[in-house]
C-alpha cells in the first residue's frame, strides 16, 4: 500500500461566519504531484496554510508526515518548504545573500551552506546571478531562486502556492522540469494554479470550489469520467447561438474558441447532437461533433454556478 503524505479528514476553517474551507477530506500519496485548482477565493491558500500548520482549523483532523496538526507543527515546520504566491525573499538582498539569509533560519552549518549552495546555484541557473539584486530579477529568475531557498533545507514535502503566476510559458515549462527531477528524487509537491495546462501535468488533482473539494482524481480519468458530452459547433451565428443554447437547463456552457462554439450539456442527454438540431437554433450552415472533455471542461462543469449541474458533479468521483 502506498504510504499518505498528508491525510485530512473534515478540516474546516472559518473566518467570522464565512467558510473558506468546508469539510475538506485528503488523501495525497508520497513522491506525487497533486495539485489544487479553484477560481479565486475558492480556499487553495488557506488549505495550504492549514497543511503547513501556519492556520489552525476551526474542525477536523490533519496529518501531514506523520505529525498532526496544529500541535506538531514545529517539528513539521524542518520537512516541509513552502513557496508562496509573491516573491517572499528580500529584494535589497543579492541572491546570494537572500539563500545564505535561508541556510541560516534552517540552522545548515557554513560547510552546509557553502555546499547546498553551490549546488542549487548550479540545479537552478543561478550562479552568474549571484551577486545581483534579487528585486532587479526578472519573473523566471526570482521564481528559480524562490525555489532554491524552499528546497534549501532538502524537504520531504514541498508546497507551492500557485508558484508560475508571473512567469512566461516556457520557464513555466522549464520549472515543472524541476519539479518532476525534485519528485523522482523521493519529495511529495502539492501545487496550486490556474492554469489548465498546469494542473494537466499533476498526477493527481482536486477541484475546489467555495472551499468545497468538488473532484479529486487524475487528469486523465476526470476527462474520461466527466459526466457532461462536449460538443463543438461552428456556425455562421455563433454570438446568437450562444445567447439561445446558454438559457437551455440541458446546456451547461457555452463557450466560443476561435471559430468554434464549445458546448457541454448534461449527462442525461443521450444524443447530443439530435438534441441540438431539436432546439431549431441549428441551420443549414451549422456544423457540429462530440469531441472528447478537456480539464478546462471538467473545470468548467466542477465550478459551475447552476446548482443542478453542481450535484452531477460530485459523481466524477463517488
Ligand atoms: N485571514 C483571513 N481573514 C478573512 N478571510 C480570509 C482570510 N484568509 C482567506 N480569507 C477568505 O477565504 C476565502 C478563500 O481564500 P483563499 O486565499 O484561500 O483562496 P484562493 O483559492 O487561494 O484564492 P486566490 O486564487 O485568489 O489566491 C476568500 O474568500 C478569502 O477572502
Amino acid at each position: 500500500m502506498t504510504e499518505l503524505a498528508i491525510e485530512a479528514s473534515n478540516l474546516t476553517r472559518k473566518f467570522g461566519a464565512m467558510t473558506a474551507v468546508s469539510s475538506l477530506n485528503l488523501q495525497v500519496d508520497k513522491q506525487m504531484i497533486y495539485g489544487f485548482l479553484g477560481p479565486n477565493g475558492s480556499g487553495k491558500t488557506t488549505v495550504i496554510r492549514l497543511l503547513t500548520g501556519l492556520l489552525k482549523p476551526t474542525a477536523g483532523e490533519v496529518n501531514v508526515l506523520g505529525c498532526n496538526l496544529p500541535g506538531d507543527a514545529e517539528k513539521l515546520r524542518r520537512q516541509i518548504g513552502y513557496m508562496t504566491q509573491k516573491f517572499s525573499l528580500y529584494d535589497d538582498l543579492t541572491v546570494k545573500e537572500n539563500m545564505q539569509f535561508i541556510a541560516r533560519i534552517y540552522g545548515l552549518t557554513p560547510k552546509e551552506q557553502k555546499a547546498r549552495h553551490d549546488e542549487l546555484m548550479s540545479i537552478y541557473q543561478l550562479t552568474k546571478l549571484n551577486q545581483q539584486l534579487s528585486g532587479s530579477l526578472s519573473g523566471g529568475q526570482k521564481q528559480r531562486l524562490a525555489l532554491a531557498c524552499a528546497v534549501m533545507h532538502k524537504p520531504k514535502l514541498l508546497f507551492l502556492d500557485e508558484p508560475t503566476s508571473a512567469v512566461d510559458p516556457e520557464n513555466r515549462r522549464e520549472f515543472w522540469e524541476q519539479l518532476f527531477d525534485l519528485c523522482d528524487q523521493g519529495i511529495t509537491i502539492l501545487v496550486s494554479t490556474h492554469y489548465m495546462d498546469e494542473a494537466e501535468r499533476c498526477h493527481k488533482l482536486a477541484i475546489l470550489k467555495n472551499g468545497v473539494k468538488c473532484a479529486d482524481d487524475s487528469p486523465d480519468r476526470l476527462m474520461t469520467n466527466m459526466p457532461a458530452k462536449v460538443v463543438e459547433v461552428s456556425s455562421n451565428n455563433l454570438r446568437q447561438l450562444k445567447q439561445q443554447l446558454i438559457i437551455l437547463p440541458e446546456v451547461v456552457s457555452a463557450s466560443q474558441l476561435g471559430a468554434h462554439l464549445r458546448v457541454l450539456l448534461t449527462n442525461d442527454i443521450v444524443d447530443p447532437m439530435a438534441f441540438l438540431n431539436s432546439t431549431k437554433m441549428i441551420n443549414a450552415k451549422t456544423e457540429m461533433q462530440t469531441v472528447r472533455a478537456s480539464l478546462e471542461d471538467v473545470f468548467v462543469l466542477s465550478t459551475s454556478s447552476n446548482l443542478s449541474h453542481q450535484s452531477e458533479v460530485h459523481q466524477v468521483k463517488p
